[in-house]
């Protein structure tokens, strides 16, 4: 793919999607409760939060397939209300739901749905083609969907969603379901997408390892933004980077870094030191001690520590009541 294909694909200086205010009701139920987020272009962000958070509520109406109650949404600058087509030609979507025709070749997937998208025949050929090289199908294009295994099912619908040149990608929890190895497949696509093509990626997940690709991550709590922030801030807010040691006298261990200045505290993994800057403190911490059979690690907060934490100080339920759909 050429340069001039990745500026296509990556879009102006616009944001690439823009939610300000954003309000989503069913009936009674207010699924996103005043959401403002966006992202420049050529950036990947994580959407987190627990079932009933309100992820593909928002997700719903980015994709413009839902009205939003209030708000305003914005993709590229065309907002979903007042102009819909134009908004849903910069977006590539793969939803959760399998909506590939099993029956059909990867190629014939791949060529319908650029026909359906009203490109010409020639287009349609090239693009499909490229699709196929740029994802490492074109050796396999004749095989029918149904022999594929989930991973590759996975990356024909994002080569799929890519063929009309969005700017935008988003993926409503795109591993779910799929092996290790097909998950890490998955990544390398994205992560390629966005540093060779510019292309934007939003995605939702439940899996905080999946978290830490993402330059921004917004997590939800009850159709509302509770942490928003790069990885490296959401984990430097959490102020609970420590030195661990583990003994076979606490009591011990905790009177001698007393005395050496230290705040020991008794934590489930051990006494435990908290501090800015463990590495630094991990001499002073191992000097302090004489206790038997020491070991001294050192511990900064995970994403799964961010997600509790966000969780924990929104007081929200892990999971909301769930309402019957009509
Ligand atoms: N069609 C619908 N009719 C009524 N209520 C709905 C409908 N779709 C979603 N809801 C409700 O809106 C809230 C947000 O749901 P949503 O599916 O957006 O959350 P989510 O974060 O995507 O959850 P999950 O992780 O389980 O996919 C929930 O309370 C849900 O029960």
């Amino acid at each position: 793919m050429d340069v001039s294909e990745a500026r296509q694909l990556s879009g102006s200086a616009t944001s690439a999607f823009e939610l300000s205010g954003l309000i989503v009701r069913y009936g009674k139920v207010t699924a996103v409760d005043g959401v403002s987020v966006s992202s420049p272009p050529g950036r990947i962000t994580a959407l987190l939060g627990p079932n009933g958070a309100g992820k593909s509520s928002m997700l719903g109406v980015l994709s413009t397939a839902a009205r939003p109650d209030a708000g305003t949404v914005r993709i590229f600058g065309h907002d979903v209300r007042k102009s819909p087509m134009a908004a849903r030609r910069r977006l590539g979507l793969v939803f959760q739901e399998r909506t590939l025709d099993k029956e059909l070749s990867i190629e014939r997937n791949l060529w319908f749905h650029a026909r359906l998208f009203g490109m010409k025949r020639d287009d349609a050929r090239a693009r499909t083609r490229l699709m196929l090289d740029l994802f490492g199908l074109t050796d396999r294009h004749r095989q029918p969907v149904e022999e594929l295994s989930g991973g590759l099912a996975r990356r024909v619908e994002i080569a799929r969603a890519l063929l009309h040149r969005p700017g935008l990608l988003i993926l409503d929890e795109p591993t779910n379901g799929l092996d290790p190895t097909a998950r890490a497949g998955v990544w390398t696509d994205l992560l390629r997408l966005r540093d060779e093509l510019g292309v934007t990626v939003l995605y939702s997940t439940h899996y905080m390892d999946e978290a830490e690709f993402a330059d921004e991550i917004v997590i939800l709590q009850q159709g509302r933004v509770v942490r928003q922030g790069s990885i490296e801030q959401l984990k430097s807010s959490l102020d609970s980077s420590r030195v661990v040691v583990t003994c076979a006298d606490e009591d011990a261990a905790v009177r001698q870094l007393l005395a050496a200045g230290f705040e020991p505290l008794i934590e489930p993994g051990g006494v435990a030191v908290h501090c800015p800057d463990p590495e630094t403190q991990l001499a002073r911490v191992v000097r302090a001690l004489d206790v038997p059979g020491l070991t001294v690690s050192v511990h900064h907060p995970s994403m799964n520590d961010v997600y509790l934490a966000a969780a924990a100080a929104s007081g929200a339920p892990q999971e909301r009541e769930s309402v019957s759909t009509p």
